[in-house]
């Protein structure tokens, strides 16, 4: 949905407006979590925003089917997400959970809440999603990143942040050859971000 929105003609017309209307103030939110964000990391406010971060968002809108035998199945693998940020909102279902402390924990769903999946250290939290018996289960994930693909534009460890006490873990990168990375590697479980630790 940004920042090259589909006319809105390519949307089915049920939910095309609701679409656009729920980007603009989905980029709005992101926006002020980026500001939080960039303050708690000791960073001007703007800090995140002027990197990129919100120059793409990405809108989903996921139908995971009722699966009458879950236990054979899972309803999406291992993976964490390769946008900057995921926000995510989720119907009454359930299904969601995320790796903490090396157990599986339930993100249940809270009524009127909306749950972000980048964790309070910045760090992209592996989750899985299950199959159910109940359903169907209906969500919307938006994803913030950057856009600039063409860009040879580099992308690393945010240089206001690196100190002799905390040198870079992660080499740079372009966004196409991280998008390429991640595309070709798929949901394997693993995180895109491993490939360029230093
Ligand atoms: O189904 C969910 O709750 C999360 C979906 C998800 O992890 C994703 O779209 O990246
Ligand atoms: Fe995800």
């Amino acid at each position: 949905m940004a920042p090259n929105p589909p006319s809105p003609k390519e949307f089915p017309r049920p939910c095309r407006e609701i679409l656009m209307d729920y980007s603009k103030h989905m980029m709005e939110l992101g926006c002020s979590l980026l500001g939080l964000l960039s303050e708690s990391l000791g960073l001007d406010r703007c800090h995140l925003k002027d990197m990129d971060c919100a120059e793409g968002l990405g809108v989903l809108a996921l139908y995971y089917p009722t699966c009458p035998q879950p236990e054979l199945t899972i309803g999406t693998n291992k993976h964490s997400d390769n946008d900057f940020l995921t926000v995510l909102l989720q119907d009454h279902i359930g299904g969601l959970q995320a790796l903490h402390q090396n157990q599986w924990v339930d993100v249940p769903p809270t009524c009127g809440a909306i749950v972000i999946i980048s964790n309070d250290k910045y760090i992209s939290v592996e989750h899985i999603v299950l199959a159910n018996k109940v359903g169907p289960r209906v969500l919307v994930p938006c994803f913030f990143g950057t856009d600039s693909m063409s860009s040879s534009k580099l992308y690393g460890p945010i240089f206001e942040l690196l100190s002799e006490d905390n040198p870079p873990k992660y080499h740079a990168t372009t966004m196409k050859d991280y998008r390429e990375y991640f595309r070709k590697k798929g949901l394997d479980g693993t995180s895109a971000l491993l490939c360029y630790k230093i």
